[in-house]
């Protein structure tokens, strides 16, 4: 692969689309697959992903097709932006893959794995890295200056991609955890529910902080017992989406959790959205993917309890707050 070649994106949601924008800037073909023929039919003519990415046009050199072979034919990169839940079942029938690069935060709520493991299943020995960071999609397509991490333990890829993705505009580090990555922004999205929930059931702004600083330990706590390194916990995939994710409602995972912090219900809220809250599937299963590698993650364990209506916002929060004390 080299700087220039063609990139296919497979994935033609907000970060889907906002990934081929910016793989447009940073130079060579694109090709955007879209899985509804009807979907790609209308953005190839309107020139705009009008669901997913309303305020940013399509550059009239992007290909946007629902044909995968005619997106991946000649690809020498291609990018899967597919949310992790249905991430199994689109690789199992796309063609042949270039060397890849996952863009979706999550675990599969059916096997507990994270996105690079679904990849290793389907296509064994395939090169695959992951970026990931604090990067709001609409903020990306804008050419908004924003910085990720392009992780893989394949050095010649991660130099590539990052070269061949990266620009002024977007910011890619390279990075040789990419498991620390995957578990740091599968569970950014869990405690983004759970500072929504916080700030919608009213529990004021030391709540919030305090439920994103003891997220991030338990993070770490996950990534370290997984075999991945407490530093990228701290990184752009941590610490920095972190910050981000739970910030506000722009967030999709946190205004989720806000709105059930109100009272509403999961069930609902997920219902009059066309978008993913990759939180809401992840919570349970991140919580047992920990649950089998012997690490305790009480605010995972809270966030899942909720979203089960096994309890309350307030009894989740009183059970958080009655545990033994401990050395911090
Ligand atoms: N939106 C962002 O700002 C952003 C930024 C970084 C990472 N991500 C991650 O990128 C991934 C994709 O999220 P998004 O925001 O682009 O999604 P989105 O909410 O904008 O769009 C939903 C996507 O799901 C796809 N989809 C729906 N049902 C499907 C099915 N049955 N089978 C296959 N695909 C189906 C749609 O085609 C569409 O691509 C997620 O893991 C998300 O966490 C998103
Ligand atoms: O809107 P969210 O909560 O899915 O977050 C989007 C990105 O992951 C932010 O980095």
């Amino acid at each position: 692969m080299s700087s220039g070649g063609k990139v296919a994106v497979i994935g033609a949601g907000a970060w889907g689309t906002a990934l081929a924008i910016q793989a447009l800037r940073a130079g060579g073909d694109v090709a955007l697959w879209a899985r509804e023929p009807s979907r790609a039919l209308v953005m190839r003519a309107m020139r705009v992903n009008a669901r997913h990415l309303p305020d940013s046009p399509l550059p009239d050199e992007l290909l946007v097709t629902a044909d995968a072979e005619q997106a991946l034919c000649g690809a020498r990169l291609a990018i899967l932006a597919v949310p992790t839940q249905f991430l199994g079942a689109v690789l199992d029938d796309l063609p042949p893959l270039p060397p890849c690069i996952i863009a979706a935060k999550g675990v599969e709520a059916a096997t507990l794995r994270f996105p690079l493991e679904i990849l290793a299943e389907t296509h064994p020995g395939l090169p695959a890295a992951i970026i990931s960071g604090p990067n709001f999609a609409h903020e990306v397509a804008q050419g908004l200056p924003a910085a990720a991490v392009l992780a893989s333990t394949d050095p010649d890829l991660r130099a590539e991609a990052t070269e061949r993705l990266g620009s002024a505009h977007l910011r890619l580090y390279a990075g040789a955890d990419p498991l620390g990555v995957q578990v740091a922004g599968a569970a950014k999205n869990v405690a983004a529910i759970a500072a929504g929930a916080a700030i919608g059931a009213g529990l004021g702004e030391n709540a919030r902080a305090a439920i994103v600083t003891r997220a991030l330990a338990e993070i770490a706590r996950l990534a370290v017992a997984l075999g991945a390194r407490a530093d990228t916990v701290a990184g752009l995939s941590g610490l920095g989406d972190l910050m981000l994710t739970c910030a506000g409602p722009t967030s999709r995972n946190f205004s989720l959790g806000l709105a059930i912090g109100r009272g509403e219900r999961m069930e609902d809220v997920l219902a009059s959205r066309n978008s993913v809250a990759e939180g809401a599937a992840t919570a349970p299963a991140l919580l047992a993917r920990a649950g089998k590698a012997g690490v305790e993650m009480p605010v995972c364990a809270a966030v899942a309890a909720v979203l089960q209506d096994e309890l309350t916002v307030r009894e989740a929060v009183e059970q958080l707050m009655g545990r033994p004390q401990k050395a911090e």
